[in-house]
């Protein structure tokens, strides 16, 4: 496929009904990256689409559009994060780099085949791929004359009283969600986009990720063993939104970054021996909710609401447990949600022997300090906390969408600036 081609089927999404970037999918063991191992092997058998809020994942993920794919597109069952560093020198080069990676993206979001066919070994479909691009604090220092630009919310992720940050694990100039049905998709782009932008990037930190099949249905299970994700703001409205997730005018940020949403990675680890000896009554009275259902404590089903005013003392569900601190649903803290889109890590045994496993916590809002950090400290001392600690991850602001053809990622910000 030539690659004018592919950009034009950028524009109208193709529902050929093959599935999957390589039709081989055995070819994974080949590119079991650090972080994806037996589980991610065994859920890229699974029926794909439709995991979250009922919506089909496209074949093709639309590349342009105000806003950028991979936020409220329904979640594919592959991840990669990465925060990088920019190499290039000045300006211009950053502009090239931006432009690069928007040419490149564009290309593999339509489907073309990636450039190396020695393991690309059959016709690829688009895997409905979405690479999402943000930007970090430390990108508008003076290296590029952007620092009077910077999005008005947007700083290095700060240190949380029980984090036990790394910093190579932290923070980056550039941050990359690459998401697609395959965990051999996500490494090709990567690949691929490495190659394009060559002595322009550098990268600090990555995560490899998936989601766990639902068991039996309905939402997926994080290792806790407990089902994630019940619970966001409605994806299909689009003045929910404009009101949690996108940056909308009257905000008070540059003209630039409207259309666009912050996005917050935690790399957090489980204590995951420690929790597996903490019998299931307590371990749910953590969550609030049943484990094999994912019902709230006072429900039967998964979607149940929980009705908090009718149990004030916390008799039903803990006044402590997570659900209930992270989103009290009360009207003075509705402003503080945000939308939850994070997978699974395992990255096998860490030097004493114990599992090095957790979440890769992904959230996006239109103002992590009003929406993630409130929470975050609403949940400082739940008894949860006992078995995570946050590892890693960073603030990023993501960018607003690549409207058409001629359009490219971050061109309001450094054509105006
Ligand atoms: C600061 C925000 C949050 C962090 C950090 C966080 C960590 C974390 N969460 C789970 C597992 C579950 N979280 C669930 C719900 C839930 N969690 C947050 C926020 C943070 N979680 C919110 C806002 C909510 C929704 C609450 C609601 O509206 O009712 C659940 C329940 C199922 C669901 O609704 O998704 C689980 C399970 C882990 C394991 C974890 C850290 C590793
Ligand atoms: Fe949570």
């Amino acid at each position: 496929m030539r690659r004018d081609q592919a950009e034009d089927e950028c524009a109208a999404p193709r529902h050929d009904g093959r599935r999957g970037f390589l039709k081989c999918a055995a070819g994974i063991a080949g590119v079991a990256a650090a972080g994806i191992g037996g589980p991610a092997a065994a859920a890229a058998d699974r029926p794909v689409g439709g995991l979250r809020d009922g919506g089909l994942l496209p074949d093709k993920v639309p590349f342009h559009g105000d806003h950028q794919a991979g936020i409220v597109t329904p979640q594919q069952l592959f991840a990669g994060f990465v925060g990088f560093d920019v190499l290039a020198q000045d300006r211009d080069g950053l502009i090239s780099l931006f432009q690069r990676l928007t040419r490149r993206s564009r290309v593999l979001a339509a489907g073309v085949k990636p450039q190396d066919e020695q393991v690309a070994s059959e016709e690829p479909t688009p895997d409905s791929l979405s690479i999402t691009l943000g930007v970090g604090a430390s990108l508008f220092d003076d290296r590029f004359g952007l620092s009077g630009h910077k999005p008005r919310h947007l700083k290095a992720m700060p240190a949380f009283p029980d984090d036990r940050l790394e910093p190579a694990r932290c923070h980056g100039d550039l941050s990359l969600q690459v998401c697609a049905q395959h965990p051999d998709a996500v490494v090709h782009v990567l690949r691929d986009l490495a190659r394009e932008t060559e002595g322009l990037l550098r990268p600090r930190w990555r995560a490899d990720a998936f989601l766990n099949p639902s068991r039996p249905s309905g939402s997926p299970r994080t290792f806790v063993g407990f089902k994630d994700g019940i619970v966001n703001p409605d994806t299909g409205s689009a003045r929910e939104m404009d009101r949690l997730l996108w940056v909308t005018p009257p905000c008070g940020e540059p003209d630039w970054a409207l259309g666009g949403s912050y996005q917050v990675l935690r790399l957090i680890r489980f204590q995951i021996e420690k929790w597996d000896k903490v019998p299931l009554a307590r371990q749910e009275k953590i969550f609030g909710r049943r484990k094999a259902s994912g019902a709230p404590l006072d429900g039967t089903r998964e979607s149940d609401v929980p009705r908090y005013r009718e149990d004030p003392h916390g008799s039903k569900i803990p006044l402590n447990s997570h659900i209930r601190l992270a989103n009290p649903r009360t009207e003075k803290t509705e402003n503080s949600r945000f939308l939850r889109r994070s997978y699974n890590y395992d990255a096998g045994y860490d030097s004493k022997g114990q599992m090095d496993l957790g979440l890769v916590f992904c959230g996006y809002q239109q103002d992590p300090e009003r929406q993630f950090a409130t929470v975050q400290r609403r949940l400082r001392h739940e008894p949860l906390s006992e078995f995570i600690t946050p590892i890693g991850g960073g603030y990023f602001f993501i960018l607003p969408g690549v409207r058409d053809a001629d359009d490219w990622f971050g061109s309001r910000l450094l054509q105006k600036t």
